[in-house]
Order: structure tokens, then sequence, then C-alpha cells
């Protein structure tokens, strides 16, 4: 038996002629041509999407194999192609992308429009959860089990373990903790630890403590995990196949055998444990606990009695360690890059922060209802930096339902992938002056108008789950870090370098450098 190497689309999906003897080889070359020469026919002149603007590569290549996708420049390569074809925008041979917020609206406010499959079904190896679901009376009960720990009441119970593993870690931390005058600190590795020490405590009920110690096998996990993802995502027949892929198997399995075993044990303690807050009208137990896996293994679904089993709590668990980490750290080094780029901003909200807090000695000194009521500047900058740099800049893709719909005045066939450009979305026709750096677009009765715009967290019954403990976290850290620390970019070039977007934005190198000073009088 003879194996071809015949061509592959950018290594992404090869092609063999399997079992081809030489002799037949010329009839195979000659009826993949045809094909091809067929595929490009049909899709530039003959298919549903054939007048939809676009670029070449777009009508004829599946979104999810092209070359943007896999250097990072995906959102980059959307906002051109809407800034040059106009709000709809024909990026994949089946996927059509949306800036207009009428049809962003039409597409996420019901479950009418579904996740697409070949975006989320590789995370699905740990089972259908909450994040992959496409089904929506799955999400809707799923729901009812997983929103009590997420409720604001809820979240005031989580503060101490955030501060505790947030802005106290961030303090005592090396760096910036142990800086000198003038250190030079990567703050975007920092915050990715820092990030990852939260999220872990929350979601696990042990922090991994990165920050402090250095390493832990959880770094490794997670990369081989987006591995494994990516390729599922292609190659969804793969996931229940034995063979392959054999370490980055082995180290998912050590992943989830590390956090079977938190869930175990965060289930033994809390049999000891005494109640942190009782809260009176949810749920039957009724029980609130510090960190989200406790409240997930207490949580009962309302309607039937039902509590997650370890098999679904492991799953939930994984998705929320992943959408809780790179997101939060991605966006905690954009605000800091706009503040940078915007020093006007920065000494208005220093200045507000050290009036707020004047004699603040102790991270635990610092709550989130202050920074709330009293420094509105801090979440205006964080949602103003998530408009102009959102750290999910891409497009949540989901699938038009049967029998086509009509978006933006054109008749789309069943299955068509569809969704709105966050980034692009962000900068376009809806927002006025959008490359300005403008916080108080957030704020008063502007605020009012701006916040039913923003698309960063999604919109709609499948919009984060998350946000409110991200603006918690996020506030809580950057307050923190400048009352107790004076910071200054290091050089031109740290603002202008590239980000990259994979599924979240970071800087190309991974570094974003900055020359930090502590202030006198805080006591670790
Ligand atoms: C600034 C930080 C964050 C950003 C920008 C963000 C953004 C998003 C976006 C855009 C989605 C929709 C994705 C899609 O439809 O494919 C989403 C969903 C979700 N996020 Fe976040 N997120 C953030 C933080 C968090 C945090 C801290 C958590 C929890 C630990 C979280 C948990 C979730 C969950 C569970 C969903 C799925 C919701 C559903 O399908 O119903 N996120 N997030």
């Amino acid at each position: 038996m003879t194996f071809t190497w015949l061509f592959s689309l950018q290594g992404i999906v090869p092609v063999f002629v399997t079992g081809l003897g030489e002799r037949w080889l010329p009839l195979g070359i000659v009826t993949l041509v045809t094909f091809g020469v067929s595929w490009v026919i049909y899709q530039i002149f003959l298919s549903p999407l054939a007048n939809i603007p676009g670029p070449f590569l777009g009508k004829i290549l599946p979104s999810i194999v092209q070359p943007a996708y896999r250097n990072g420049r995906m959102f980059r390569h959307s906002m051109e192609n809407h800034r040059r074809y106009g709000p709809m925008v024909r990026l994949g041979c089946n996927t059509v992308s949306f800036i207009d917020f009428p049809t962003i609206q039409q597409i996420y406010q019901s479950y009418e429009f579904i996740k697409a499959p070949i975006w989320y079904q590789g995370f699905e190896m740990f089972g259908e959860g909450f994040f992959t679901t496409a089904r929506a009376d799955f999400h809707r009960k799923r729901k009812r089990v997983i929103l009590p720990a997420f409720t604001l009441r809820a979240l005031r119970v989580m503060e101490k373990s955030i501060i505790q593993f947030g802005p106290v870690n961030l303090i005592t931390g090396d760096p910036p903790g142990d800086a000198t005058e003038g250190a030079v600190v990567n703050i975007y590795h920092t915050l990715t630890l820092l990030s990852a020490d939260v999220i872990t405590e929350l979601t696990l009920g042990k922090s991994v403590q990165l920050l402090s110690r250095g390493s832990h096998p959880i770094t490794e996990w997670f990369h081989a995990t987006t591995r494994l993802v990516v390729i599922f995502n292609v190659f969804p027949f793969l996931k229940g196949a034995r063979w392959g892929f054999r370490e980055l198997r082995g180290l998912l399995q050590d992943f989830e055998d590390y956090v079977s075993s938190c869930i175990q044990e965060r289930r033994q303690r809390l049999q000891q444990e005494p109640p942190a807050e009782k809260e009176s009208s949810r749920g039957p137990s009724g029980r609130l606990v510090p960190d989200i896996l406790g409240n997930l293994i207490l949580s009962v679904d309302p309607d039937t009695g039902e509590k997650l089993t370890d098999q679904e709590l492991k799953c939930e668990t994984i998705s929320l360690l992943f959408g809780g980490s790179d997101t939060v750290a991605s966006t905690m080094s954009t605000v800091l890059l706009q503040l940078f780029r915007n020093p006007h901003v920065f000494t208005r909200l220093q200045e507000e922060i050290i009036t707020t807090f004047p004699k603040t000695v102790k991270a635990m000194g610092i709550d989130y209802e202050t920074i709330r009521h009293q420094i509105p500047l801090m979440e205006a900058v964080i949602s103003e930096t998530l408009r102009i740099m959102p750290s999910s800049p891409g497009t949540f893709w989901r699938t038009v339902p049967a029998g086509g719909r009509v978006l933006f005045n054109h008749y789309l066939p069943a299955g068509t992938e569809v969704g709105g450009a966050a980034a692009a979305y962000h900068i376009g026709p809806e927002w006025s002056d959008p490359m300005v750096f403008n916080p108080d677009r957030f704020l008063g009765v502007a605020g009012e108008k701006s916040y039913p715009r923003v698309y960063t967290f999604s919109l709609g019954p499948r919009q984060c789950l998350g946000r409110a403990l991200a603006f918690r976290e996020i506030s809580l850290i950057l307050v923190t870090l400048f009352r107790f620390f004076e910071i200054s970019i290091l050089d031109e070039e740290e603002l202008n370098k590239q980000w990259l977007h994979f599924v979240t934005l970071r800087p190309h190198d991974k570094q974003l450098n900055i020359a930090v000073k502590p202030r006198p009088g805080f006591i670790v």
C-alpha cells in the first residue's frame, strides 16, 4: 500500500491518497484538481453566500483552516475586512461575520442560533458542559445549578479569597512585592500567574500559588488541553480514538485526576467547615462558601433537587478554569497598556484611588464596594479598554437554525456560521470617536447608553457568566497595584508592540515590561 501526501491546506487538512498504485496516481491528481476547481467555482459563483462581499481566501476556505487563525491575527484580519467590505463579510466559505448591532442582537438574544460545533466540540472531551452545549434545555437546567455560585451575595462571600490570592499575593509576591526602586517587572507575566492563583483557589478550592512557587504542572496541562481542543475542533472523530497524541492525552489524564482529587478534598472539607453565610432566598442548601467549587458542590437544582455529579463537577470546573484565567490576565494587561497610552486618564485614576484610600496600609483594607461607589472611573476604564481592545476579540460563532434566516437583509441557509466580530464592532460606526480612549463614555448618563451596546462578554442567554467576578477581581488587583506602587512603562516600544490573538489577546513576546517603585508606608 502506498501513501502519497498530495497537498495540505496550511498543514491542517492533509489529504492522503491511499492504496493507489503508481499507475493510478495521475488519475487521482486529475480527480482532485477537478474537485478543487469545481469547489472554487461553486463557492464563488453558485453558493447561496456567493453575493456576500469578502476576501478571496475567505470565499473558498473554511474559516477554521485559514492562516490568520494560526498566526494570531484573526481579529485584525476580521477588522481589516470589515473596514474594506462593510458590516457584513464572508470570512469563510460557510462563515459570515457582522458588525451591525441589531444583527448581533438577533443572533445572540435567544437560544435560536446555537453555538457552532466546530468551535466548541473539542472542549467536549470533558463531556457536555455549560460552556460547550448546543442544547438550550441542557443549558437552562445546568444554569439553575451553576448560577447561585455567581450571584452578588456569593461573590461578596468570595471576596476575601479573591483579595488573599489576588491583591495580597501581588504585594507580597516576587515581583513586584520585593521590588526595589526602579525595578523592572514583566507585569504581563505577573498578572498571568496572579489570575491563575485566584481562579484555582475559586474553582479548585486550593490555589496553585504560581506567583510564589514559580511553577506547577497546571501550566503544562493547560497547554496540552488547549492543543487538543484545537485538534479535536478540526478533527472531532479523533476524540474517541485510542491512538495518537499519547503525550498530550497523558497530560490531560493527569489534569483530570488532579481536578477530581481537588473535588474530593473540597467535599471532605465542606463537611467539616461551618457555613460562611446563610442565604435565605435560594436553594435548599442555602449555604454559601468562599469559593466557586464549594458552592457548586453544595448547589441543588431548585426544580428537581438534583446535585452535580463528580463527572459534571469536573467538566464545569475545567471550563471555568479556562474561562476565568487568561481572559482576566489579558484584560488587566490591556488596561495597563491603555493607561500608559493615556497618561491623563492614568493620573486622574491614581488620584481618585489615593484620595479614596488615603490611609490604607494593607491590601485587605481595599474592598470592592468602596471601589465601585467611590471610584467609578476604575470600572469605566476596564469597560473602555474592553471596548477598544477586547481581551476576547474574536467572534463567538453560532449556526443558522433549520429553515435558514434573513440577517441584514440577506437570506442565509441553515448551517451557515454567523457571529458578531467583537473587535471590529467596538471600533465601528456604532461608537462616536471610536479610536479615542474615553472612559467617560461609561460614566453617568452616557454609561447608561453605552453599557447595553457592549458585546465584549457576548449577549443574551449565553453571555459570560463570570462578568461580575471579572470586574471585582480586576478592580481589586489594579487598585491595589496603583495604591501601593508607582509604575511607569519601560519604553515607547512596549506601548507599540504587536498583540496577538489566540483565544485571548497577549503581547507577541509575552512581555509588558514596567518600572515599579513601592510607594512609602504600606504593610505587607
Ligand atoms: C474580562 C474577563 C472575561 C471576558 C472578556 C469574558 C468573555 C466571555 C465571552 C465573550 C463569552 C462568550 C463566549 C462564547 O459564546 O463563545 C464568555 C462566556 C463564558 N464565560 Fe467569560 N469572560 C471573562 C471572564 C470570565 C470569568 C472570570 C469566568 C468565571 C470564572 C467566566 C465564565 C464564563 C462562562 C461559564 C461562559 C459560558 C456562558 C454560557 O455559555 O452560557 N468568564 N465569556
